[in-house]
């Protein structure tokens, strides 16, 4: 019989990994899974994922819609393999994915269609930025379009007044899709989980032909803003919106306080520019990791788990965003190593620009 597959999309920090941790915590008797997609070369999200039995597939430096397409038909054919192993597949796709190619070899290919079938499509919006992101980007349109649920996400940073207005701006661009609200501490699970995609109403690819929503000045040129730099010479632009990835890996200890603040300096000249940074970080100083995230230009950093005794020191961040310079960032992160020596361990690994 068919494994149920979820997509789980929405943009960059929109909380698809946040909610997915929620969705499997909540589901504790059910086998998973899990497909992890991401666009900068580090994959950190997999690290992020709490239950320890889920059966991850991470694949990273690309995304599933497009330059990743064939390495999901090898995945989906490795799972088909072991299918008794797991109940429901999960796909968090990248931030920019466009899910409706990701839903192409469920619909069109028989070897996939045989071992799986879409159950639900949710997406994520950023209550708070949701609105910039259609107005800036083309992937958030077509990731809302897609869905069959669509959850109104980080509720606590919003006003009920701007809630109701954007309700109706997603029930313009997708009437046919379910929406709900919610935040971090208080996700409408049961309503999510209730919703099943109708097959019938999607017998071609495309769910809608997205509309534009009534946003002053959406789809207007983006305001010039400073750059953060020139595109890093290697750095392969992503089909979607010219955003770029760059990853670094690092085993020096990093100095946190450090790193927070050239970072929230970073995101305040260049926040416009810079869509995303997500990281898990070495300071030698602490016991446990320390995950950073931005989105927008919030920044936080929180302790993740402990470091054990056989793991590999090191630090591994992504920055995704518009012309983002490689140099730049490398010098600034050089700036926050630790100030002691730190006897056998080498400086910067890798950095790589990606895509
Ligand atoms: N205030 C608030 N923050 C949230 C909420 N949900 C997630 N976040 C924060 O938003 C940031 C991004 O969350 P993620 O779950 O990593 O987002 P994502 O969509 O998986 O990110 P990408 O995979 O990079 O696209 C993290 O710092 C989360 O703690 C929420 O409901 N409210």
């Amino acid at each position: 019989m068919a494994k149920d597959v979820t997509i789980l999309t929405g943009f960059l920090g929109s909380g698809k990994t946040t909610l997915l941790n929620a969705l499997l915590n909540e589901q504790v008797g059910r086998r998973f899974a899990l497909i992890e997609n991401e666009f900068g070369e580090e994959g950190i999200d997999g690290e992020l994922i709490v239950r320890p039995d889920i059966d991850i597939t991470e694949l990273s430096n690309g995304c599933l819609c497009c330059t990743l397409s064939n390495n999901l038909l090898d995945v989906l054919d490795a799972l088909s393999q072991r299918q008794h192993s797991f109940d429901e597949l999960i796909i968090e796709t990248t931030g920019i994915a466009d899910p409706s190619n990701i839903a192409v070899p469920f619909m069109m290919v028989p070897a996939v269609q045989e071992a799986f079938c879409i159950k639900r499509v949710i997406c994520l919006v950023d209550a708070e930025l949701v609105e910039d992101q259609l107005r800036d980007t083309e992937e958030a349109i077509g990731q809302i379009s897609f869905a069959d649920v669509i959850l109104i996400n980080k509720t606590d940073r919003v006003s009920p007044e701007y809630l109701t207005r954007l309700r109706t701006t997603l029930n313009e661009i997708n009437p046919l899709a379910e929406v709900l609200v919610g935040h971090k501490e208080a996700y409408p699970i049961a309503e999510l989980l209730a919703v099943v995609r109708d097959e019938s109403e999607t017998a071609g690819i495309a769910r809608l032909t997205p509309t534009r929503p009534n946003l002053p000045g959406a789809y207007s040129t983006p305001t010039a803003q400073p750059q953060l730099a020139e595109a890093p010479p290697k750095a392969h632009h992503h089909r979607h919106s010219n955003l770029v990835s760059v990853s670094f890996r690092f085993t020096k200890s990093l100095d946190l306080t450090r790193l927070y603040h050239r970072l929230t300096t970073l995101l305040l000249f260049h926040g416009k520019d810079l869509y995303r940074i997500k990281g898990v970080i070495y300071d030698r100083s602490r016991a446990e990791r320390w995950v950073v995230q931005s989105v927008g230009q919030t920044l936080t950093l929180v302790d993740g788990a402990p470091w054990q005794t056989d793991d590999e020191r090191v630090s591994r961040l992504v920055f995704i965003g518009r012309g983002l310079k490689t140099a730049e960032l490398e010098t600034m992160l050089g700036q926050c190593f630790s100030k002691e020596p730190d006897a056998g361990s080498s400086d910067l690994l890798r950095q790589t620009p990606s895509l």
